[in-house]
């Protein structure tokens, strides 16, 4: 496959979604290897426990070292990168969905309680290229909906995947601009009637008006964004948005 990718967590039918549609026909092709694990499977007691009290006290309960230690030594190789989800983490972008489409094999530690004992970041990283990473700024039960998440991203990107290839390029957030509105037919549905612009012909114009639009949204939900624009991307046009 292009990609290898195993998932650790205790809850393995979390990640079922992952042979659904798209994704599950680009496993069924060979394109994309994915493996689940459920980490009780390297539990050494009759109670099969993942999960402690935290030392230092507090809320909660911690994953143990010693049963994740077992699980990433048989599941991770030479060619892995272990990804982690956590909110404490690197925040997850698009730059990073085509890093990991480059890789070789993916692991996925999935947390779930106040997460896993930090050791075991530590130890894994003294063999192989360990990434902690969020999908957001809020607060999910477990790494498992991140898990879908950075795959779904990832996977959209590897060639064959996706019936019309992704062109980079043409992706939202790839000009640094989001995505503006998309019309189909009919052309008026509940008498709203699709801008006359698009049904113009005149394709200056209408690239003009999707480049407006994208700004204007962009101005009004993600300023941010305006700042890491690359230099000189904004012409007078767009200036007069
Ligand atoms: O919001 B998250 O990205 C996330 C990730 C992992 C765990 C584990 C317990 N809560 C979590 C939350």
């Amino acid at each position: 496959p292009l990609l290898r990718i195993d998932v650790v967590t205790i809850f393995p039918e979390y990640l079922d979604p992952l042979r659904a549609a798209l994704l599950g026909r680009a496993i069924e092709r060979g394109l994309i290897e994915v493996n689940v694990h459920d980490l009780r499977d390297w539990t050494h007691d009759v109670h099969r426990a993942v999960d402690d009290a935290p030392y230092g006290g507090g809320p909660g309960m911690v994953m143990k070292p010693q049963v994740w230690g077992d699980a990433l030594d048989d599941v991770c190789d030479e060619a892995t990168r272990l990804v982690v989800p956590t909110p404490a983490g690197r925040p997850f972008t698009q730059d990073m969905a085509h890093a990991y489409a480059a890789e070789e094999h993916l692991v996925f530690a999935c947390g779930r309680y106040e997460g896993i004992d930090q050791r075991v970041i530590e130890d894994a990283a003294r063999r192989m290229p360990v990434d902690e990473v969020s999908i957001g700024d809020y607060v999910l039960v477990g790494g498992e909906a991140a898990v879908l998440v950075i795959v779904e991203a990832t996977a959209r990107l590897l060639p064959g995947v996706l019936g019309n290839p992704v062109s980079a390029e043409q992706d939202s957030f790839s000009d640094g601009l989001l995505e503006g509105p998309s019309y189909t037919r009919p052309e008026v549905w509940r008498d709203l009637a699709v801008p006359e612009v698009l049904r113009s012909g005149n394709h200056a114009l209408i690239d003009r008006w999707r480049r407006d639009q994208a700004l204007q949204r962009t101005v009004r939900r993600r300023p941010e964004l305006l700042d890491r624009l690359p230099e000189g991307s904004l012409d007078h046009h767009d200036l007069a948005v």
